[in-house]
């Protein structure tokens, strides 16, 4: 099976390689803000703030301008199509203003989820249609990489073999597709936290969907040094009565990793899944010391575990600037210790850092 036709040049793969890895250099990690305009209007409900382009428009706004030392924690930003072209009060696009602070730009790139008839409500992901073009579109926009997020749940029969194939084999397309077009494709295979199973349960299904996505990637040819993981933390359901230390979820995550992720992975960044916030910066800070050998930067893509208190903090008032950026900058820097293993928990200050974001059956 000679490899005749290559996917990528080495000038194409150098460049992939250089994004991922300076995404993730010297523990820094990713802010999330690719929220559809669907998923904001749920987060703006809970702030009693009405879900309009502007208002959704003006947060953005706040964490992008906060102190440009906020590149020492964050690397990239997931931006959503509409963010991409949306400016700050002065008329400056926010990719630009990110790029001024070192940040690479990321899309998220799929259209959200559509069921799997014959399936226990479970889902594929949809988008790859046209995905080149607006993979092309967006790289000359100011974009250097994308993200896709397939969604796996635990319960009863699932996830079956149907969809943890389908959502692999997807996954790796657009995997593909990204990297054909110069974007570092994060890959994002979510098994969520709804039910109440135990951690070991959860270990043994992400162990599966994992080992699924890396010979998918395989099959479709990807460059995996020019790729970036973004995984759930192996956890216990949200309803299960047993509760784990974050040195548990640190090693049964690594041991899943270990087994299943190769090491040209240049970073493993999580998503944050409806931890609080405070949980998700102790979990990743237990991941980073745990005593396993761990080949890849281990660090984060936070959405709600980045956002919660910033966005109570800002209620919807401009007034609230000064907190609202106080806020994010916190939880980012706390983040950047924590993918460094360097994280002092400073004890709970009773804010919405320690309440749970989780939300059932998330899947958009
Ligand atoms: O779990 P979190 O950290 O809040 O968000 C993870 C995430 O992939 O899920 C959201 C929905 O697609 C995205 O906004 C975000 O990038």
């Amino acid at each position: 099976m000679a490899h005749q036709f290559p996917a990528l040049t080495s000038e194409q793969k150098k460049a992939l390689s250089e994004t991922a890895r300076r995404i993730v250099a010297n523990g820094k990690g990713i802010l999330a803000a690719d929220e559809s305009v669907g998923t904001m209007g749920n987060r703006l409900q809970r702030i009693k703030v009405e879900n309009t382009e502007e208002n959704r428009r003006q947060f953005r706004e706040l964490l992008f301008t906060v102190d440009s030392s906020v590149s020492q924690s964050i690397g990239g930003v997931i931006l959503f199509h509409e963010t991409l072209y949306q400016k700050d009060g002065q008329g400056k696009l926010f990719r630009d203003i990110l790029k001024e602070k070192g940040i690479v730009v990321g899309i998220k790139l799929d259209q959200g989820v559509a069921p799997l008839a014959g399936t226990n409500k479970e889902t594929t992901v949809q988008g790859l249609d046209g995905l080149s073009e607006r993979c092309a579109q967006y790289k000359k926009d100011g974009a250097d990489f994308g993200k896709w997020r397939a969604v796996l749940k635990i319960d009863n029969q699932c996830p079956s073999h149907l969809a943890i194939q389908e959502n692999a084999n997807t996954l790796a397309r657009y995997a593909s597709i990204c990297q054909q077009n110069g974007l570092v494709p994060i890959v994002e295979p979510e098994v969520i936290p709804d039910g109440s199973h135990d951690m070991e349960h959860c270990q043994y299904v992400t162990e599966k969907v994992l080992a699924a996505v890396y010979k998918a990637l395989s099959d479709h040819h990807v460059y995996l040094e020019g790729t970036l993981l973004k995984p759930n933390m192996v956890t216990a359901g949200h309803a299960c009565t047993k509760k784990y230390t974050p040195e548990q979820v640190a090693m049964a995550t690594v041991t899943a990793l270990y087994r299943t992720v190769p090491a040209a992975v240049p970073g493993i960044c999580f998503l944050s899944g409806g931890m609080s916030e405070e949980d998700a910066t102790l979990n990743l800070n237990a991941i980073n010391l745990c005593p396993l050998p761990k080949p890849w930067k281990l660090s984060f893509s936070y959405g709600r575990a980045l956002q919660a208190s910033a966005l109570a903090a800002w209620g919807g008032k401009a007034e609230n600037k000064k907190a609202t950026q106080e806020a994010f900058m916190k939880r980012a820097l706390a983040n950047g210790q924590a993918a460094k293993g360097q994280y002092v928990h400073m004890g709970s200050s009773g804010s919405a850092s320690t309440q749970s974001l989780f939300t059932a059956s998330y899947t958009y």
